[in-house]
């Protein structure tokens, strides 16, 4: 059988970007899914947004939902602070291979766990197996209709401190509804709207950052 679409995303790495060069990573896939294959990477324009949201927390310890190839993963994990973890859990297997090498070609591994499997069986164990006592920063990625669900389950294993940013992608395309309702009308969290574009496309999205209060 062929080569898959991240299979060919990582082959576009290992030819264009310079290993250890997180920043070369970052442009080859953004290159080759802006002129060769779409693929749905947070991309560059939304990259920019979570670039200074990142800046801004400057997270010791951040949860990714989602890690498809790893684009995301690399972004965060480049502007981590020494010391600092990045939990990345991945549902889909062949994904979390290419993801994997993606982390690895960037020399981001010792920031990064990786962890495979559903998110709602993954949250839960995140204090025993971790020794996480709560996250600074969560950015979801993964399944839209997972937002609401693990959120709450975010907050009920009480992973979530007084000042934890959320930062959601995909809230208007392919869209997060019941996400943004959620942590719009809650009086726990305060959320902010940040417009922007699909990946790669002129169609309006967005991501939603929202600050749990307690
Ligand atoms: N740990 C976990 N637990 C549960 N489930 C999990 C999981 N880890 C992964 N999954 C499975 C879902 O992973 C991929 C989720 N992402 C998207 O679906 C996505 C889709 C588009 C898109 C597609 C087509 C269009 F036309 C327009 C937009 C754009 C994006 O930016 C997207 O992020
Ligand atoms: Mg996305």
């Amino acid at each position: 059988t062929g080569s898959s679409r991240p299979q060919r995303m990582l082959k576009a790495v290992q030819k264009n970007a310079t290993k250890g060069d997180p920043k070369s990573v970052i442009s080859a896939i953004d290159y080759y899914c802006r002129h060769k294959e779409w693929a749905m990477n947070v991309g560059d324009e939304k990259g920019l947004i979570l670039d200074s949201v990142l800046t801004e927390v400057n997270p010791s310890t951040a949860l990714e939902l989602g890690t498809y190839c790893g684009y995301s993963t690399v972004r965060i994990a480049r502007l981590l602070s020494p010391g600092s973890k990045l939990i990345t859990i991945e549902f889909n297997p062949a994904f979390a291979a290419v993801a994997r090498q993606i982390i690895a070609y960037a020399g981001l591994q010792d920031k990064v766990t990786l962890v495979e499997g559903p998110s709602g069986d993954l949250i839960p164990k995140m204090k025993e197996r971790f020794g996480i006592k709560s996250f600074d920063f969560v950015f979801l990625d993964h399944w839209k209709d997972r937002y609401v669900p693990d959120t709450k389950l975010l907050e009920d294993c009480g992973l979530l401190r007084k000042g934890t940013v959320l930062l959601a992608d995909n809230v208007i395309c392919p869209g997060a509804p019941e996400y943004l309702k959620y942590v719009r009308n809650s009086p726990r969290y305060e959320s902010q709207y940040y417009k922007s574009n699909l990946e790669y496309t002129k169609v309006e999205d967005g991501l939603e950052k929202s600050v749990f209060l307690g």
